[in-house]
């Protein structure tokens, strides 16, 4: 383990790294957004340096800044229309891998382009792993219009939906509502725990004045899973596998320069 890398940036790490391996020449891959997916454009930027040929496409403003910085080739979806893989980070993900996005605030670029992709790969440490989603607040990106109204249509919905929690917060960026990339605002859903996530994806959908949950039903294929020592578990929800690898990893590598 990395002298530089606390426990946690090394699950991340590790997790990014051994997910890179699904990665081959010529593909399309969708970029995901937050601090593990962060470590994946790292890793990528060095298999590109090394002569990887690979399209990215990013999921945010944040995500395609840093892949610029790092000389990944990138373009839109609109561009590629169609993605061979996709790599995200999750802020939870549950036995069937169904997830919750958009902690990062950026969950509908990456599940249209997470669904838009043959497969999608969640990175992430232990911490992400629940056997029910919903602690997590579940974040549902709504337009500005009429928000208040919005917001009280989601609460009258969740009262009737099978879980613990009702309260719904504005996120927030200092004083101000959080502006994602296309303009909106966030609602964060403080269910505490989601009985039927699903049935919850459809419904929340259906307000109007949303634009999309943070729940991924049956998008995700594969978790890698990182840990504090290096070791990753991979599972694959097709293919009904658990694999585990270990992944070695030199401190003064580059990829760690610009940490301290
Ligand atoms: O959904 C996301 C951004 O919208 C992120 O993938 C999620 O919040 C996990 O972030 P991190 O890797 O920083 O824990």
């Amino acid at each position: 383990m990395s002298a530089k890398l606390s426990a946690i940036d090394t699950a991340k790490f590790v997790a990014a790294k051994r997910a890179c391996d699904f990665i081959e020449d010529g593909m399309r891959v969708g970029l995901g957004t937050g601090s593990t997916a962060e470590w994946l454009v790292r890793c990528l930027g060095e298999l590109v340096e090394d002569g990887l040929k690979i399209t990215g496409v990013p999921t945010s403003t944040r995500t395609a800044k840093l892949a610029r910085q790092l000389g990944i080739p990138i373009s839109t979806l609109d561009e590629v229309k169609w993605l061979d893989l996709t790599i995200d980070g999750a802020d939870e993900y549950d036995p069937d891998l169904n997830l919750i996005k958009g902690g990062g605030g950026a969950h509908l670029q990456e599940k249209i382009v997470a669904t838009a992709s043959d497969r999608m790969i969640v990175i992430a440490d232990r911490t992400k792993q629940v056997d029910m989603l919903g602690a997590f607040p579940l974040p549902v990106e709504v337009i500005p219009f009429g928000w208040q109204t919005t917001k009280a249509l989601l609460e009258e919905t969740i009262a009737a939906l099978d879980v613990m929690g009702d309260r719904i917060e504005l996120r927030m960026n200092g004083d101000a509502p959080y502006i994602t990339d296309e303009g909106n605002h966030i609602l964060d859903l403080h269910l505490g725990r989601i009985g039927n996530p699903r049935q919850t994806a459809l419904v929340l959908n259906q307000i109007p004045g949303v634009v999309e949950n943070g729940l991924f039903i049956d998008i995700c294929d594969i978790v890698v899973t990182g840990n504090g020592d290096g070791r990753v578990q991979v599972k694959d929800i097709n293919v009904g596998t658990t694999q585990e690898d270990v992944i070695e990893f030199d401190e003064d590598e580059n990829i760690f320069a610009d940490l301290d």
